[in-house]
């Protein structure tokens, strides 16, 4: 096995209540001197394409943690995380990679993007990485800044950008590789509220056109009438898991993800 690779060329490959990814009883430790912090505890969810799905509660209550298990980042204490249906604790380091690299984007709190390079620069990043040739990661690239309504900014370097626009730089990076699931770590964090609402808004809106699932953190409860699911923690624990008033759009296509042998 090579890891999970997206494949666009199937887009109804996966039934429509298969999981992206799926938490079965996961509990995340951590052991500071003679003392055990409980992070996550035998928190169990799934998450669906194109589910636009917040993940919100107090401070240390265990949102990051959660974001990085969904996001491959982390691997669990105990429980089981499955991505595509496959047991990630059975994939080597490298196919775990792999499949992040492949069928997950991720969009940080603070932009994250490389101060030298311009915007264009910026989101073809990760096609070259993969090593794309340059002009499929410009054409991509072009597609997905247009995409964000930033068009006219091709070539500012994220210094001369504000805020709300190096995020929508970050979401087109996040998207440039067509992934089947983005997870935002507060990415509405430094920003002004009309600027949040804005990313919210656009992440929802992409995320349901492209059947891309949508797994983002916060603490602000003014977006949470915004998104499709409520994922509440609190000291780990899920304790809340409900439906948000504004009902879920389907999704157009869903971006298939496959296990490669
Ligand atoms: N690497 C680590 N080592 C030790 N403890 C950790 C580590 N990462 C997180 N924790 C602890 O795990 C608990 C959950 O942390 P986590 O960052 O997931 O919470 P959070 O809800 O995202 O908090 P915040 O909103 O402040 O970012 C906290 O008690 C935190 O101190």
């Amino acid at each position: 096995m090579q890891g999970i690779a997206m494949n666009p060329a199937a887009p109804h490959a996966l039934p429509p209540a298969a999981a992206v990814v799926e938490l079965r009883r996961v509990s995340k430790h951590y052991q500071l001197g003679d003392s055990r912090i409980d992070a996550l505890r035998q928190v169990s969810l799934a998450i669906r394409p194109g589910e636009f799905v917040a993940v919100w509660g107090p401070s240390g209550s265990g949102k990051s943690t959660l974001c990085n298990l969904v996001g491959l980042l982390d691997a669990p204490s105990s429980g089981q995380v499955l991505f595509d249906g496959t047991d990630v604790a059975t994939l080597s380091d490298n196919q775990r990679s792999i499949a992040r690299n492949r069928s997950i984007g991720f969009v940080f709190q603070n932009f994250n993007l490389v101060p030298v390079l311009s915007a264009l620069e910026n989101v073809m990043l990760p096609l070259q990485i993969g090593r794309a040739g340059t002009r499929q990661a410009r054409a991509a690239a072009l597609r997905r800044l247009d995409e964000v309504g930033l068009s006219t900014h091709l070539a500012h370097r994220p210094a001369r950008l504000s805020g709300g626009q190096q995020q929508r730089v970050a979401i087109a990076r996040a998207l440039i590789g067509a992934p089947a699931l983005v997870v935002a770590d507060e990415p509405t964090a430094n920003l002004d509220s009309s600027n949040a609402l804005r990313v919210i808004a656009l992440m929802r809106r992409i995320g349901h056109a492209e059947g891309t699932a949508f797994v983002f953190s916060t603490h602000d409860e003014r977006l949470l009438d915004r998104v499709d699911r409520r994922l509440r923690m609190h000291d780990g624990v899920l304790v809340e898991e409900g439906a948000a008033a504004v009902p879920p759009v389907p999704a157009v296509s869903a971006p298939a993800t496959q296990v490669t042998s």
